[in-house]
Formats: C-alpha cells, structure tokens, sequence
C-alpha cells in the first residue's frame, strides 16, 4: 500500500474519523507516521490515595460504592463518582463525557490514572482513564505514546490507526549516506520511524528520536541553502531610494529611536536601495521595537511608488498592527493607504481589497497568509516583511515572494536563539539584532506564588485598575480539549468578575472565538474599554497594548520558559512600572528552580541559556520551549548539537557535490526532492 494513501484506507477510519484527523494535519498513512507522540506516558504500579501528589498523572486501583452522578453547571457536563481507601478519598471527574456513567460499574474494581489537582482542599482526579485490572496489567512498566488529540479523536483511536499504519507501510529505502549513519550512530530509518512511536524503553526512543531530529534538521538545512544559493546576489529591480517623507516620519515619532533600532533602519535601507534583493533578518527580544522598523521600511517602498505586504501568523496581529498604522498615518498626516486581507472578512470586504490592491490604489497590505493566496494581485510588490519565519516556514516565504518580480523580504523574530544558531538556522538571511530596549522602560517586577495567593493577585490587579492600567490574566491550561479549555476561561473570567467591583470590566479570549468576537474583544481592551483580559495563551505573540502594566499567569509550571516570557512581554511595554504573576499549582523543586529563572531576569536571551542548563541537551521529556522555531521533533536548544552537526555535514556535502549526483547520495536525493517538492506543494494549497 502506498503510504501516500488517505488514511482513511485503513480500516476501521471511516469519514468521520477521517476529518478529525485532517484536523490535525494527519491526510495521508505518511503523515499518521509523521504524527509523533507529544509524551508517552509510562504505567506506575497503581498507589493509595494517600500517595497521591498534587499535579502529577498517578494511579489508584478502586472500586466504585456507587453508580457516578451527572452534574451540570452551565454548558459542563460532569460525571462525577468518589472512590476511598484506607489513606483517604478521591473525586473522579469526567467533564462533557456523559457516556463515563455506564461505562464505569459500582461495585467492580478499576484502576483511575489521571492528573490530580486539588479544589477546594479536595484531591480531584480529572479525565481518568479507566481499566480493568488485568488491561492495567498488560501494560504496566511500558511506555505508551500519548498523541495531540483534537475532540473527538482519542488518543485509543491514534494509537490503533498507528499501529496499522506500521504493519502496512510501504517500507522506506534508507536514505542517509552510510558513512553518515556511521559516524554519528545513526538508527536504520524504519527502524527510527517504528521506534519513536512504540519504544520498549527509553533507550530506543532516543535512539530513534535522534535519527529522526537529525534528518529533520538535514532536510531543513538544505532546504534553506537552496534558497540562499538561489537568492544569492540575485540582482532587484527594486532599487529603493531614501526619501525625505520617510525621514520625516521618522522624525516625527513621539519617541527616538534607540541606537540599536537606528542600526537596524540603516541595514535595511541600505539593502533595500542597493539593487540586490534584500534578504534580511530582525531578531530582537520582546517588546524591543521591531513593528517601527517594518513600517518605515514599508513606508520606504511605497514613497518608492511600489507596494510593501506585512505577513503576519494571526487576526488579531494583522488588525492590531492595520490599525496603530493607519493612526500613525493620520496622526502625522501621512498620504499612504494601508489595506487589511484577514481570512475572517466577509467575501465583499475581501474583494474590494484586492481591487485596491491589484489597481495600487493601496500600497501598504498587512494580513494573516491569507495574502499569499492566489486571488490576491499585486502591483509593484517590491517589499515582503513576514514576521516569524517558522510560522510559516520558508516555502511560504518563497511562494509570497514568487508574487512579485522578487521582492525584498525582512522576517522578524523575537526568538532569543544564540548567534551561532542564528546563523546556521537562517543561513539565508543577513542578520540585524536589535539589542537594545527602548529608554525610559523599567524593568518588569515578577513574582511566583502560590494558588493561595490569587486573592491578593486580584486586589493588585484592583488597585492597578483604579490607577489607570490594565490586567491580563492567562488561564489555567486545561489538556483534555480545546474545548474544557475554552470553557475553563469563560468560568474563570465569570468569578474573576465576582472578585472585583462591577465598576471593573473584564472580559475573555479563546481559541474557538469567532475571528470577528476576537477582533471585538481585542480593540476594546487595546481601547481601554477592558481593563481586565483573561486570555488563553492566543495571546502571546506580538500583541502591543502599552498601559497593560499587569501579567498574572495561573499554571506557570506547565509553561515552557520562552512561552512565559512571549507571554510576560505583552506587559513593560510602556513607561509605567509594570509586573508578572506567576502562579504555581506544583511547587516542586524542578519548578520552581524553572520559575526563578523568570524571576531573576527579564532578558530572553539568559533565560534560554539557563533554561539550557537545567534540562540539559537531549532531555526530550522536559516542558518544551516553545517559540517560532518549531519543529517536529527537533528543539533547537537542546538538540543544538545535533543541529550542528548536521549544519556541517550538509555544507560539506553539498560543497563538494551540490547536485548530489554522486552514486552514493541517490538515494538523498531522490528524499531530499522528494522533501522540497512536498514542501512546496504543501504551501501551495
Ligand atoms: N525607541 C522607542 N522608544 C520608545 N518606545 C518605543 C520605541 N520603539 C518602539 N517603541 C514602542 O514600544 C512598544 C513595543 O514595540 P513593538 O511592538 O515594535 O515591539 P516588538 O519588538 O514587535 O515586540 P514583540 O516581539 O513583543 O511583538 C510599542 O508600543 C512601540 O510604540
């Protein structure tokens, strides 16, 4: 069977099942495999009630004194039954599973594994598994994967579908140069693909995941040398001078830039206007002025009498920085049209901007990638600026870039990655580091607490209210689903408003909002009109709201460093003092040696290092960083090692044989063609 085949060829995935998996990303019995688990999850011998602790996924063995009832509380469906032992008692709680009543029995004897939090002073056990004992048996002392699931699609059903996939895939003819293999111990490629799935221990599951990093970051690095030698002094026809108007706004700011900022300014134009193709990179930490840098430089291409496109990876991003552009504009009574192209605009709305767009009677386009799709015309698009790279990775950059006579292309990040990773990761790219905050900033004051000190978060949260700022409030993480999770924010902002006086407004965000209930939400608290935004973590890139002065983060254990400090971001953005909360559910030592890092400094750059050496490289099991550059398996800062590696052996390769067309690498490169073709057919949909 080829492993091109929709998944839904095996058996037992019929149509439903089918599209919660496209859901995912999983089409094709390829992309199944592709699907790596995101934990696995081990099986303890099940311990007393007495045992549990607080936060950890645990097992009890019980037996049920009666049948679970079914509570309501608003949309929540909760089944809820108590199980006791000698050491104490538990509450099981199933949310929006009503079926868990007839499917757990009293009287017969289960084992419950689940997360154990504690509510009101009770030990809850929340969306547990359920056993028999002999099933618990089977798999005890083994590790099982644990998938991402979406509703509906459970991680019963991923993994069966896996196993299939396994039996039936066509096998892969390996790949990697044995002398590659060789030298850095290398599994056989199926083998790796089998094992990262179902490892008997963790021994195979390193081994596996190591071949599968290293091919990822192989293929990846070609992939961005490809571009570079394809870019590389590539002649423009744009030749973009320095104008006066540009100067002028500049001048015109209501602040200077810092000397950082100015370097930066000068790097860019000085490429836009040397009759190459600009390919340009600006990294630079939160918060420390990157969006004025790309409105100049649009600024620059459109005084030039050509169009410039500001890329970016969400709604709420492209509406926020359309409308501080077209208030900057008027404010200073700047002559340019910027127009928005979002996914959520109605098709009317959408048509009357690509006719302003197609006719140039805008010159500056800010959107979500719904600008690379193909209705969008453009007319002299001499500047594309993305601003996270890995968002959309590198053939979307491309594919963007195809729609004009090569425009110049600035990427932005705010991924604090050393320079020696910068330089192998965007090998493509010039590079400009902004690495300087704005004056007048004063540092963040953070704090980690405990749960119990919330009470006292919220008349904080008050008082800065009362003088004029606004809160964010970053709710706990629910795993089970988007949807609890959802819900949980809905809950959470309901008892925040019973905390603080009526005269206080709160409101909330989630994933599963409307685009156009989300774009509402968000311009009134950028107006001001909410003070208090509780918010899952759609909030963490990019969002620019300076007299937000409070970041309070329930469950910041359970957050990567660099996800905690994207998020802590959003406040020290103004001239006010401004300060995080981070509360902690799980105060063990790992933790909180993890929080201190974020209490101790606000610069991203030493706190992925630290963060480096607490997890130390390979630990795979560690919360993830999670930032821009995403991959699969691969993490950039733990697995540097391998991603060096790697970096010069595909430059020693491809230097001495850039066709790959020795007889050794025919394998490579029918997988290496095979990887860039479906890379840019992928991004072409
Ligand atoms: N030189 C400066 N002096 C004072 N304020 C500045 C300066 N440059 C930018 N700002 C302001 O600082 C705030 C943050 O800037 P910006 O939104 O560009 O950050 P960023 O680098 O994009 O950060 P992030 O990666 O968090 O999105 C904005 O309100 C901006 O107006």
């Amino acid at each position: 069977m080829s492993n091109r085949q929709p998944v839904s060829a095996l058996k037992g995935i019929g149509e439903k099942t089918g599209k919660l998996f496209e859901k995912v990303g999983v089409i094709t019995i390829d992309d199944l495999l592709s699907y790596y688990p995101r934990a696995y999850d081990t099986y303890d011998e099940p311990v007393h009630i007495g045992q549990l602790r607080e936060q950890a996924v645990m097992s009890v063995a019980s037996a049920l004194l009666k049948p679970p009832d079914l509570l309501r509380t608003g949309k929540i469906q909760m089944v809820s039954a108590v199980i006791k032992d000698l050491t104490g008692s538990l509450q099981l709680a199933w949310f929006n599973m009503p079926y868990m009543r007839s499917n757990v029995k009293s009287g017969q004897t289960y084992v419950f594994r689940g997360r154990v939090v504690k509510k009101g002073g009770r030990l809850i056990m929340e969306q547990p598994e359920v056993f028999t004992k002999e099933a618990y048996e089977a798999l005890e002392h083994s590790m099982q994967p644990v998938y991402g699931q979406t509703r509906g699609l459970s991680n019963k059903t991923i993994v069966k579908a896996q196993k299939q996939a396994l039996e039936i895939r066509q096998l892969e003819r390996e790949y990697m140069p044995a002398f590659l293999r060789k030298k850095y111990q290398l599994a056989e490629i199926n083998y790796a693909a089998e094992h990262i799935h179902f490892p008997s221990d963790e021994k195979e599951l390193l081994f596996a995941r190591r071949r599968l990093v290293f091919d990822e970051f192989f293929m990846f690095l070609v992939g961005v040398r490809r571009l570079k030698e394809h870019r590389e002094g590539e002649r423009s026809s744009w030749v973009l001078k320095e104008r006066r108007e540009v100067q002028a706004v500049k001048e015109g700011l209501p602040y200077a830039l810092t000397g950082a900022q100015e370097r930066a300014l000068k790097e860019v134009f000085s490429d836009m206007a040397g009759g190459r193709v600009m390919n340009r990179l600006i990294q630079g930490d939160v918060g420390s002025g990157k969006t004025i840098i790309a409105v100049l430089a649009l600024l620059q291409a459109a005084y030039n009498g050509c169009q410039g496109a500001l890329m970016v990876p969400t709604e709420v991003l492209a509406r926020q920085h359309f409308e501080s552009m077209k208030e900057l504009f008027e404010a200073n009574g700047i002559d340019r049209t910027p127009v928005l192209v979002t996914g959520s605009m109605t098709a009317k709305e959408k048509r009357l901007a690509y006719e302003k767009i197609a006719s140039h009677e805008a010159d500056i386009i800010v959107g979500t990638h719904a600008l690379i799709q193909e209705k969008v015309i453009y007319h002299r698009l001499a500047l594309v600026i993305t601003d996270e790279q890995h968002r959309f990775g590198v053939g979307q950059r491309e594919l963007l870039s195809t729609k004009g006579e090569m425009p110049h292309v600035l990427v932005m990040s705010a991924t604090p990655i050393p320079r020696t990773l910068a330089i192998i990761l965007y090998g493509d790219l010039d590079i400009s580091v902004i690495d300087e905050l704005p004056a007048g900033r004063q540092e963040i004051k953070n704090c980690v607490v405990d749960t119990g000190y919330r009470s006292k978060a919220y008349a904080f949260i008050q008082k800065q209210v009362e003088m004029g700022h606004q809160a964010y409030v970053i709710c706990p993480m629910v795993e089970a689903s988007e949807m609890i999770e959802a819900e949980n924010v809905v809950d959470y902002a309901k008892a925040l408003k019973k905390a603080l006086p009526e005269t206080v407004s709160v409101e909330y965000l989630h994933g599963k909002m409307k685009a156009r209930e989300k774009n509402r939400v968000m311009e009134q608290f950028a107006s001001g009109e909410i003070q208090v935004l509780v918010s899952t973590t759609v909030i963490e890139v990019g969002v620019n709201v300076p007299n937000a002065t409070v970041m309070m983060i329930e469950n910041a254990e359970r957050f990567g460093l660099a996800q905690l400090h994207q998020l802590r971001g959003r406040v020290g953005r103004g001239k006010a003092q401004s300060y995080c909360i981070m509360v902690s559910g799980n105060g063990g030592k790992d933790t909180m040696e993890r929080l201190d890092i974020m209490n101790r400094s606000n610069d991203g750059f030493y706190i992925a290092s630290e963060d480096l050496k607490l997890r130390g490289p390979g630990d795979i099991f560690g919360v993830r960083q999670s930032g821009e550059l995403e991959f699969k398996l691969g993490d950039i800062f733990t697995d540097a090692n391998i991603l060096k590696q790697v970096s010069e052996e595909v430059n020693r390769i491809l230097d001495e044989d850039p066709g790959l067309d020795k007889e050794e690498y025919r394998e490579l490169k029918r997988k290496v063609e095979q990887y860039l073709g479906d890379r840019d057919e992928h991004l072409n949909l």
